[in-house]
């Protein structure tokens, strides 16, 4: 299936007194389809975020439509240890479980590799995603989306260093998106740190079609005018 245009606001840059109904608003009022949850240890990257009991609180609030279009939320698990966080955000709500590549890597649990990880999560009936920071190449993740083996449904390119909202993006990772589209026309592509109005275009171009913005949205006078552009770049794009 052709990829769509999937705008996923991350709620770190929302007003965390008011959680529930920033989360519930940003889809309802202001069109967004998907809220990006970014889940930080401590360990994997210096900042701490939340965790699954949050998680669960917000799921009070929205729902996943039944054809995963609008509300599924995206967990974005910068987290040390990513197997062990599975059970948990499975019983809080996630949908979609996308672990750092480095981190699935160097695991101190050696039964742990992404493929093992891929089948984990699939098995309790979440969606699998792969991140991959800055300067980790495109192509570890070849092997994960060739051949027989379970592939991840999405793949994540940080354009920031993660750990921390509002940096700025980092245009050197668009070869990477560039690279993952013209292998893989089908797949979704996430790009996560400093999308917004002045860098859509370069992320849209290179054929990104899951769009992360946390400032650019929770920050904007207008989110829902901001959302809209920003979906509307992307179908120019995919159009093409
Ligand atoms: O994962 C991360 C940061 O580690 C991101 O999801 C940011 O939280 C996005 O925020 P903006 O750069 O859009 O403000
Ligand atoms: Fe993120």
């Amino acid at each position: 299936m052709a990829p769509k245009a999937i705008i996923a606001p991350s709620i770190l840059a929302s007003d965390f007194g008011n959680l529930s109904s920033e989360c519930s608003n940003v889809i309802k009022e202001h069109g967004a389809d998907w809220l990006h949850i970014d889940i930080m240890d401590g360990h994997f990257v210096p900042n701490i975020t939340i965790g699954a009991p949050v998680v669960t609180c917000i799921r009070g609030s929205v729902e996943r439509s039944a054809d995963w279009s609008k509300g599924v939320f995206d967990c974005h698990m910068m987290v040390a240890e990513p197997q062990k966080w599975l059970e948990d955000f499975k019983k809080a709500g996630c949908d979609l479980y996308c672990f750092h590549y480095e981190a699935a890597v160097t695991s101190k649990d050696p039964a742990v590799s992404p493929s093992q990880l891929i089948k984990n999560i699939h098995a309790l009936g979440m969606k699998a995603g792969v991140a991959i920071k800055p300067d980790t190449p495109a192509d570890v993740v070849y092997p994960l989306l060739d051949g027989d083996v379970e592939k991840p449904d999405m793949v994540l390119v940080m354009t920031v260093e993660p750990g921390f909202g509002g940096q700025k993006f980092q245009a050197r990772c668009m070869p990477k998106v560039a690279a993952l589209r013209e292998r893989y026309p089908e797949l979704d592509i996430e790009v996560d740190g400093g999308l917004g109005l002045g860098t859509i275009d370069q992320a849209a171009e290179a054929g990104a079609n899951v769009i992360v913005a946390g400032t650019a949205v929770f920050g904007a006078e207008s989110p829902g005018e901001v959302v809209k552009m920003l979906r509307g770049t992307v179908e120019k794009c995919l159009s093409k």
